[in-house]
């Protein structure tokens, strides 16, 4: 049983959607993180948004306006405010399965702003669909306030919001800490909220960071063993959906960069995992990346299971 450093990035399936979804999907999560934690790994978890946060945008700018006192809420703070809904069900998910367990470890979920580049091409290329189906004269309206919608091939048109790329974790040395004393971190949660340095201050960006991508930064920074992707499928596949589908295993960096060359790994879904796994891998010694699922999270961290970038 070695200590090793674990960053779990958490996909929609461990999360749900709805309210009672969450508190149900959290506790397969947390028994996952419980047999890392069992398997001698200090874990830091990082999670997916997109539902929740859309939920959230709708709800306080949509029937928020029934309060006498409504302002706008800023895709920034419906972003922290995601981190805390879902890091309360998590973290307490967490504790409820290491008490079962006679595990005695804290868990904290950790508020955490993430830096983006105002000049990030992402802005004049938002692909992050948030939000409700809206209809052709809605779509016009969010047009008409300097909003990007998407046409569905339904024919209802959603919201889009740019996912620039996380430069630095603000919150990185509270993490650390964290880590440090023994503790179980959620942070970066959604890919952290997104902030602009402008001088002392960090100003909120309508964005939304691909949590992959952040989860990635966070294993990097924190000098992390493991990044594990967990996610909806067991293995990255080459050519999926068609009849000559190839379940990967291990690959090395440039295996993974041939790939991508190829197009085999869908934009905004498997692609931004990918990079990320290839991003850490790189920079440090021994290191491996893994996306695999929940059900697998444990052989996957043994490199025994799932798609492993090493
Ligand atoms: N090459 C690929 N191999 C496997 N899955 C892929 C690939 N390209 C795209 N996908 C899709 O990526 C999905 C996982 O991404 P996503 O839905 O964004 O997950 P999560 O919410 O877990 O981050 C899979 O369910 C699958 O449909
Ligand atoms: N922030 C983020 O990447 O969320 P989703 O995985 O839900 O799109």
């Amino acid at each position: 049983m070695s200590e090793k450093i674990v960053v779990v990035a958490l996909g929609h399936r461990a999360l749900g959607t709805t309210l009672p979804e969450q508190k149900i999907a959290t506790q397969a999560a947390a028994k996952a993180v419980a047999d890392l934690v069992e398997d001698g790994a200090k874990v830091v978890i990082s999670h997916s948004n997109g539902p929740q946060i859309g939920m959230i945008h709708t709800a306080m700018n949509e029937f928020g306006k029934a309060h006498p006192d409504y302002t706008f809420a800023p895709m920034s703070v419906c972003s922290a405010m995601s981190q805390g809904y879902i890091g309360y069900d998590l973290q307490n998910a967490i504790r409820t399965e290491f008490i079962k367990r006679g595990i005695y470890k804290p868990v904290a979920t950790v508020l955490t702003q993430t830096v983006i580049d105002p000049y990030d091409d992402a802005f004049a290329d938002p692909e992050k669909i948030i939000g409700r189906v809206l209809t052709e004269e809605e779509a016009e309206a969010e047009e008409e306030k300097g909003n990007f919608v998407t046409k569905l091939p339904d024919g209802g048109y959603r919201r889009i919001v740019a996912a620039p790329k996380p430069q630095k974790i603000v919150e990185i040395e509270t993490v650390r800490a964290l880590l440090n004393a023994d503790q179980v971190v959620i942070a970066a949660g959604g890919g952290g909220i997104p902030v602009l340095e402008q001088g002392i201050n960090l100003h909120g960006a309508s964005a939304i960071i691909e949590k992959d991508l952040a989860a990635g930064l966070l294993a990097e920074e924190l000098n992390a063993d493991t990044l594990l992707i967990l996610t909806s499928v067991e293995n990255v596949s080459l050519n999926l959906g068609k009849a000559d589908e190839q379940k990967l295993g291990s690959i090395s960096a440039a295996d993974a960069k041939k790939y991508i060359e190829e197009n085999q790994f869908a934009s905004g879904s498997m692609l931004p995992k990918i990079e990320a796994g290839i991003s850490f891998i790189e920079k440090g010694e021994g290191r491996a990346a893994v996306i695999t699922d929940m059900a697998h999270a444990k052989e996957g961290y043994e490199e025994k299971a799932g798609t492993i970038i090493r």
